[in-house]
């Protein structure tokens, strides 16, 4: 039987709701053509699997878009994400700045607990800074964003796949790789140009890095199997770093 209009099937408008809808319909008004033809099972098949591929892509519209970017403390993460939002149009959520806002909160009954996990450089629980990510997503009323400095450990990652699993689809994580002594330096410099972070200095930086080779990493290594991961040598200049990070939103 010949199709009776031109239907789109380019993988990348899969999760487009015009595209979703348009396949629904164009499937189900060739089921209702086929049910007054006598035609082969295979055909039958055939839109089937298309009216199939119409709702897969109706789930994944309705699902927001995720990338995770992680790496050491300093090595570049929050600058790169910045030039993604301004090119890209992603909306970057940091754990750690959610989680500094909601310490610095008047009457926060976090604001001891997490200002003690800051300065000792160890991970928040996970309930705590999935529940600020997710008001912040759904008070943007956007679905791409950019997860800063999440998940950091096994229970970031628990946590977030029993809260957000299937509420996400999580396209890749972004990992900038850069030597403990330049992301040491960088923080040290981020301190003394007047961050204001109880954290850019050695005793807690040397706490952070602990956190981040023995939490933090076996997590990349997670990804890393469900070859999930985009490796960027982050020692670069910031501009050099971003025309290898750009290709990947290109
Ligand atoms: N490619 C780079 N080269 C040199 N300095 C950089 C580079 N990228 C960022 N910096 C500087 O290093 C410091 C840390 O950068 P940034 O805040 O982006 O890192 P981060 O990974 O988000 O850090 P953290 O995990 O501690 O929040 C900042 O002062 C920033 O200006
Ligand atoms: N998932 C997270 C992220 C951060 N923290 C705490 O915040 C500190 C600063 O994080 P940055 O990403 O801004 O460097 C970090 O050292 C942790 O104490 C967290 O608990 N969970």
């Amino acid at each position: 039987m010949q199709s009776m209009c031109k239907r789109e099937t380019e993988p990348h408008l899969v999760g487009n709701p015009v595209y979703t809808w348009r396949n629904i319909l164009l499937g189900l008004s060739e089921v209702h053509c086929l049910s007054r033809q006598t035609t082969s099972e295979t055909t039958g098949c055939m839109f089937l699997n298309r009216i199939l591929r119409g709702v897969q892509s109706l789930i994944m519209a309705s699902k927001y878009n995720i990338v995770f970017v992680l790496g050491g403390p300093g090595a570049g993460k929050g600058t790169q994400c910045s030039k993604i939002v301004d090119k890209f149009g992603f909306i970057h959520l940091s754990a750690g700045d959610l989680l500094r806002e909601e310490r610095a909160k008047p009457g926060s009954e976090y604001g001891e607990l997490i200002e003690n996990h800051i300065k000792n450089g160890t991970i928040v629980p996970v309930e705590i800074t999935c529940s600020l990510l997710e008001r912040a997503m759904k008070d943007s009323g956007k679905m791409d964003f950019l997860i800063d400095g999440f998940p950091r450990n096994q229970n970031n990652l628990e946590g977030w796949n029993k809260e957000m699993g299937e509420k996400v689809n999580l396209k890749f994580v972004l990992f900038f790789n850069c030597p403990l002594e330049v992301c040491t330096q960088r923080c040290l410099d981020r301190g003394a140009a007047g961050s204001g972070r109880s954290d850019d200095n050695l005793e807690s930086l040397k706490k952070r890095f602990d956190t981040y080779m023995n939490a933090t990493m076996p997590i990349i290594e997670h990804y890393e199997e469900q070859d999930l991961v985009r490796k960027i040598d982050a020692t670069r200049s910031p501009d050099e770093v971003f025309e290898d990070v750009e290709k990947l939103f290109s």
